[in-house]
């Protein structure tokens, strides 16, 4: 399995959204898409999930063109958890997650043996079984995320897109996502998860892309990308950047908020530009 995205531009009305961003993954990888708010990260998941049109560049999945695949065919190969899980219907959480099987059942038919068996092991795997006859309306914002985690997994994917999958998730349960997403990939999975929090991201992902403003500010191994001048650049922000032995990850922590104004002083301050 493989996907790449080619100088892909998403516009919306008059605004680029996306400007030319490309990137390329193949199995076992686990990509973090970071970036500060409003940098693009969801209409990117958007768009390579096929859930949104682009203007121009492309989008390949087993070196074909996303266009080339039926809404079936890709809701077979692609698994997308948003990152508004709000729901109005009063589904039983076993309902929502067998909606994840849809495509795998023939139009007009029932659901196989198999199909439950998927529904049961990814309720399995995200740790709901026991929510499974409860109403998705009578659960917390936590649960009903681990719920379209698990709807996701159902469909029995090659590729996951998370938009910011642990956001409403408590400590316990954001390590408990990123654990089985590692584990998802570890077996062939290729995830695309937009984190927020740059250390679950150093730890958990492979390769990271920052994005700013909808531009691809840097890409590569967590270590290469999450540096003190790039971070500063994209969201302003002075940082300490350290590696933690205990986890074998880089650590960042957020030091101070500098104004892109400030930069430019300390910039001049410092003979640069
Ligand atoms: N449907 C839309 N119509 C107009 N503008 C939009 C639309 N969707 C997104 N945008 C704009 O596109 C930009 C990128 O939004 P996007 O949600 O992709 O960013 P993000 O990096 O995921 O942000 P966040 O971290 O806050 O979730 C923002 O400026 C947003 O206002």
């Amino acid at each position: 399995m493989s996907i790449s995205c080619h100088q892909l531009v998403v516009q919306i009305g008059k605004k680029k959204i996306l400007k030319s961003v490309s990137f390329s993954a193949t199995r076992g990888t686990f990509i973090g898409l970071i970036g500060p708010n409003g940098s693009g990260k969801s209409t990117w998941l958007k768009a390579l999930g096929g859930l949104l049109s682009y203007q121009s560049g492309t989008i390949r999945i087993q070196n074909k063109k996303i266009s080339s695949y039926s809404a079936n065919q890709l809701a077979k190969m692609i698994g997308y958890v948003p990152q508004d899980t709000t729901i109005g219907f009063d589904f039983r959480v076993r309902d929502i997650v067998m909606m994840g099987r849809h495509a795998h059942i023939p139009r007009f038919g029932f659901g196989r043996f198999t199909d439950y068996e998927r529904v049961n092991e990814a309720m399995e795997r995200t740790a709901i079984t026991h929510l499974s006859e409860q109403s998705v309306t009578s659960l917390s914002g936590g649960q009903r995320q681990m719920v379209f985690i698990a709807k996701a997994l159902a469909q029995d994917p090659s590729i996951l897109l998370l938009d910011e999958p642990t956001s409403a998730l408590d400590l316990h349960r954001q390590l408990q996502v990123l654990e089985l997403v590692r584990e998802l990939v570890d077996e062939g999975m290729i995830a695309i998860a937009a984190l927020h929090d740059l250390n679950m991201a150093a730890r958990f992902c492979d390769r990271l892309v920052l994005l700013k403003n909808g531009e691809v500010q840097a890409a590569g191994e967590p270590k290469a990308v999450l540096t003190k001048k790039r971070l500063q650049e994209s969201y302003h922000v002075e940082t300490a950047i350290r590696h933690d032995e205990l986890i074998h990850a880089q650590t960042v922590t957020a030091l101070k908020y500098q104004p892109p104004e400030q930069e430019i002083i300390n910039e001049r301050k410092n003979g640069v530009g």
